[in-house]
């Protein structure tokens, strides 16, 4: 289907093609076996449930030799780009464009880290719903309930608290983030430090919008240590609706 002024769209782009460094486990952290599969199938197999998702993108990196025996060709509802980059901003950037043509500008693009398994239907649906045709878009994220240090390097190369930031007010990120494909194409291309670009709504904000904030859900965790592998399983086993 080309791009024409229809009503929009709504499609999830997944960036699936970092190393997993943090995991330090013997392949990219993607694939790794949790909840009975590879890890990066759960998100897909969320938004290919959803009846609101049109279809689904996944980033991996163009010398991928995995992704074929976990998302095979014939798999409907997803399709996989082999453009991932040396960032994750750039992933989804190379996305993006690899898109051009295809979605319209008003199209809704929910950028979801392939390493977060824990999505569900129905968080992808409070975020449709949250946003609603807000065009600063939005993203899932959950209030900060610990209190937060900024640290200082202390004697003998310890971490030490040098002050305590104010808690309230702030939210941890999540994925989905979501926007308009020209939103989204604009802002990431022109962010001006692209290691200042953690989440694709710091390239909105710095466009000075404000993206809606909408509860998350703890299981939605992002998986990036080993000890995150658990916590994941075990949200995986009990199905939130
Ligand atoms: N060059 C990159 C880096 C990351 N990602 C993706 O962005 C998501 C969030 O990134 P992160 O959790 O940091 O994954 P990694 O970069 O693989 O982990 P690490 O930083 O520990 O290497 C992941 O789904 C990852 O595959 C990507 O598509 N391209
Ligand atoms: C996008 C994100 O998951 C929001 O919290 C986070 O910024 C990704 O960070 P990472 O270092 O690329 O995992």
């Amino acid at each position: 289907m080309t791009a024409t002024n229809q009503q929009a769209r709504y499609f999830a782009l997944l960036p699936a093609a970092g190393v997993g460094a943090r995991m330090a486990a013997n392949g990219p952290k993607q694939y790794l076996t949790v909840g009975g599969k590879p890890m990066l199938r759960h998100a897909v197999d969320a938004f290919r449930a959803s009846a609101l998702v049109a279809h689904t993108y996944v980033v991996v990196s163009p010398d991928d030799g995995v992704i074929d025996s976990v998302l095979p060709p014939e798999l409907d509802g997803v399709t996989v780009l082999r453009v991932g980059g040396a960032t994750r901003m750039d992933s989804v950037l190379n996305g993006l464009r690899a898109l051009a043509g295809q979605l319209a500008e008003h199209d809704l693009v929910m950028v979801h880290d392939a390493a977060r398994p824990g999505l569900t239907p129905a968080l992808i649906a409070k975020l449709i719903d949250g946003v609603g045709d807000d065009p600063a878009g939005g993203l899932l994220a959950l209030p900060v309930v610990d209190t937060m240090k900024r640290s200082a390097p202390g004697a003998d190369g310890v971490s030490v608290s040098a002050a305590t930031v104010p808690r309230n007010g702030l939210w941890s990120a999540q994925t989905p983030q979501m926007f308009s494909y020209a939103l989204l194409l604009h802002a990431l291309g022109s962010a001006p430090d692209a290691n200042a670009i953690t989440d694709d709504a710091s390239a909105v904000e710095m466009l000075g919008l404000s993206p809606r904030l909408v509860e998350g859900h703890p299981r939605n965790l992002k998986v990036t240590l080993p000890a995150d592998i658990r916590i994941a399983e075990m949200y995986l086993a009990n199905e939130e609706k």
